[in-house]
């Protein structure tokens, strides 16, 4: 596809000794917000890490902005949030974000930008280790955010936090896809998918569908996007997997 961010083609992935991704092929186009969805366990962060590059693969390759995954030119480039994130516990949410804003080369002015993105200005001098699961998350999410980069890849950033929350949150991964950001949210939550320009969705380490919201309803005559998960595994399960 012309404008593709990620391009993954037969990537295939084992873990612990089983097949883990098999064979995945799809793009990401460029400034849109592409939806990952699929039940826990169904490969979404093997994906993620895979299109980051820190994940081993067995076969098959990702091309990130013209680059191999994971490639040293993209380290500026591309910004991941784990689900688990790898900020210190001992520092306040500033001093992590001015080491990592340091390690990046990312302006100084960056720390108090994400800070206030991610809605965590009233939160920037206390310890990490005093913070909700949800405020953690969005330091992670800050933390991807520092030095603009041109991909994000966020594994489920609004998990365990309030609607108005998520809500806003949603709206600044829009406001960044308007500048030109590609994003790449992973979630379980079906209303998060509606949200979403493109949906990759994924079910054992498969593709089962990747299309727009609108596209997906209409293929499987239901308004619910949740439904239409559900019609798309069934007529999978009826012809036999291929
Ligand atoms: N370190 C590991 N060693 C072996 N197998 C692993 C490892 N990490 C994950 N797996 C397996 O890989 C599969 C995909 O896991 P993955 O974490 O990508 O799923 P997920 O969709 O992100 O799930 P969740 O939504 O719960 O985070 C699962 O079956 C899991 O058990």
């Amino acid at each position: 596809m012309m404008n593709s961010v990620i391009e993954a083609r037969d990537l295939r992935v084992v873990r612990g000794g089983r097949p883990v991704l098999h064979d995945l092929t799809f793009d990401v186009p460029r400034g849109s917000v592409v939806g990952l969805l699929g039940p826990s366990g169904c490969g979404k962060t093997t994906l993620m890490r895979a299109v980051v590059g820190v994940q081993i693969v067995q076969g098959g390759t990702v091309t990130v902005l013209g680059r191999p995954a994971g490639h040293r030119e993209l380290r500026h480039r591309v910004g991941y949030a784990t689900q688990r994130p790898a900020v210190y516990a001992d520092l306040t949410v500033r001093e992590n974000l001015r080491y990592f804003a340091a390690v990046l080369g990312a302006p100084k002015g960056d720390v108090d930008r994400v800070t206030d993105e991610v809605g965590l200005g009233g939160a920037r001098d206390q310890l990490v280790a005093a913070l909700s699961g949800g405020q953690l998350n969005r330091v992670s999410l800050a933390v991807a955010l520092l030095g603009r980069p041109e991909l994000l890849v966020l594994d489920e950033p609004t998990v365990g936090l309030d609607p108005v929350l998520r809500g806003e949150l949603w709206e600044l991964f829009h406001e960044l896809a308007g500048r030109g950001t590609t994003l790449l949210v992973s979630s379980h939550v079906m209303d998060e998918a509606a949200r979403c320009e493109r949906l990759l969705l994924m079910r054992e380490g498969r593709i089962i569908a990747d299309d727009t919201p609108g596209a997906l309803r209409d293929q499987t005559g239901t308004g619910d996007l949740e439904q239409a998960f559900l019609k798309i595994i069934e007529r999978r399960e009826k012809v036999g997997r291929r």
